[in-house]
C-alpha cells in the first residue's frame, strides 16, 4: 500500500492531533484525511458488548459513524474496510457453517448495525464505485489486549487465569462451539485483502473462517502444556443464549479462492502462541 492507514482515534486518545468522537467528528476526519494524505479508511471503531446498556450511543457511534465513513470515502476518494462479526447472524441463520449469503437477522444493536455496515457499503460500491471490502471475523484471541466482557471473550480469559491462578471458571457450556481465530491470522487476512486486486474480489463481504473449539476442547489442548489447570463451569444464560444464535463456523471457500486466505493458526498453535506471549512477569505488570 502506498498511502498511509490511518487509525480512527478512540475517544479517550491522548493522541493531541485527535480530538472529540473520533469517527463522528466529521471535521476532524476530514482533517485527518486530508493532512495524512490517507487513500484507505480502516473503520475500526465500535460500541460491541457494552453498546446494549446505551443504545443510543452505539446506535452513534456504530451507525453514523458508519456513515461518515462513507461520505468522507466519496468526498476523498478513498477506499474503505470495515470489519463484520459473527454476531452479523442470528437465530434464523445457518449455523454450521454460516454461508456468506444466508439470513441474517441479528438481535444486538452491534449485530444490527454490522449487517447495516455491511449494506450500506455494498450500496455505496454499486451505486458509486467506492471500493468497499468487509471481511467477517469470528471470534479474535490476542494476548495483547484484556478481555472486555464479550461472549467469545472467555477463550482469552481463560488463558491469564490459567497461568496466574490455575483456575478458571467458564460462562459458557462446555459444549458450545464457536468460531476462532488467532491475532496473527486476522491481520494478515486483513491486509491480504487490502492488497488483493479489485478485479480478483467477486463479492464485497466475507466469511473468513479459521478453528472452531468448545471451551472443552481448549481446556484440553491447555492442559498439555499446564496439566494442573481446572475449570468450572458457571452458565451466564444470557451469554449462553448469545452463543447459541452464532454460526459455529463460518464457510469461507470465497476468500480462499479470490485472494487465497488460508489460516496459519490450529488449534495447539494457538495456545502455544497464547501461552508464550502470557507470561507471569506480564501479568504482574498489568495488575500494577
Ligand atoms: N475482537 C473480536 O473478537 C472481534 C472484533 N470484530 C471487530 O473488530 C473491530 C475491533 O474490535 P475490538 O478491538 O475487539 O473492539 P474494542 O471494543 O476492543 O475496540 C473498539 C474501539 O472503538 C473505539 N471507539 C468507540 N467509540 C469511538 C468513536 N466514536 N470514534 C472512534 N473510536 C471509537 C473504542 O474506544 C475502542 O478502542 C470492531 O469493529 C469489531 O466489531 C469483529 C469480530 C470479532
Ligand atoms: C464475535 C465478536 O464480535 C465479539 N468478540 C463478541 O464476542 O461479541
Amino acid at each position: 500500500m502506498d498511502r498511509k492507514i490511518h487509525r480512527e482515534n478512540d475517544l479517550t486518545s491522548e493522541d493531541p492531533s485527535i480530538s472529540g468522537n473520533g469517527a463522528l467528528d466529521h471535521k476532524n476526519l476530514r482533517e485527518i484525511v486530508v493532512n495524512n494524505n490517507v487513500s484507505w479508511l480502516v473503520h475500526y471503531a465500535v460500541l460491541s458488548a457494552v453498546g446494549e446498556s446505551n443504545v443510543t450511543l452505539a446506535r452513534d457511534v456504530n451507525i453514523t459513524g458508519f456513515h461518515n465513513v462513507l461520505d468522507m470515502a466519496l468526498e476523498h476518494d478513498l477506499r474503505v474496510f470495515v470489519p463484520s462479526t459473527i454476531r452479523a447472524f442470528g437465530h434464523s441463520s445457518p449455523r454450521d457453517p454460516a454461508p456468506e449469503l444466508c439470513v441474517q437477522r441479528p438481535r444486538t444493536i452491534y449485530g444490527v448495525a454490522k449487517v447495516h455496515a455491511e449494506l450500506m457499503g455494498e450500496y455505496y460500491h454499486h451505486q458509486y464505485g467506492l471500493d468497499f471490502r468487509c471481511l467477517r471475523y469470528p471470534g479474535i484471541i490476542s494476548a495483547d489486549s484484556q478481555p472486555g466482557g464479550s461472549t467469545t471473550d472467555y477463550a482469552v480469559q481463560i488463558f491469564h487465569s490459567a497461568v496466574k491462578s490455575g483456575h478458571f471458571e467458564c460462562n459458557l457450556r462446555s459444549d458450545t462451539r464457536l468460531p476462532m481465530m488467532y491475532i496473527d491470522d486476522c491481520l494478515r487476512a486483513t491486509l491480504q485483502v487490502l492488497e488483493a486486486p479489485a478485479s480478483a474480489l467477486t463479492t464485497r463481504t466475507y466469511n473468513i473462517n479459521a478453528l472452531s473449539f468448545t471451551p472443552r476442547d481448549l481446556t484440553q489442548e491447555i492442559r498439555k502444556v499446564l496439566p494442573d489447570l481446572r475449570v468450572s463451569y458457571r452458565v451466564d444464560p444470557l451469554r449462553q443464549a448469545i452463543a447459541e444464535s452464532w454460526p459455529m463456523a463460518l464457510e469461507d471457500s470465497t476468500a480462499r479462492r479470490d485472494w487465497g486466505w488460508k489460516h496459519d493458526y490450529g488449534l495447539p498453535e494457538l495456545v502455544q502462541a497464547m501461552l508464550t506471549h502470557i507470561t507471569p512477569g506480564k501479568l504482574l505488570a498489568q495488575a500494577n
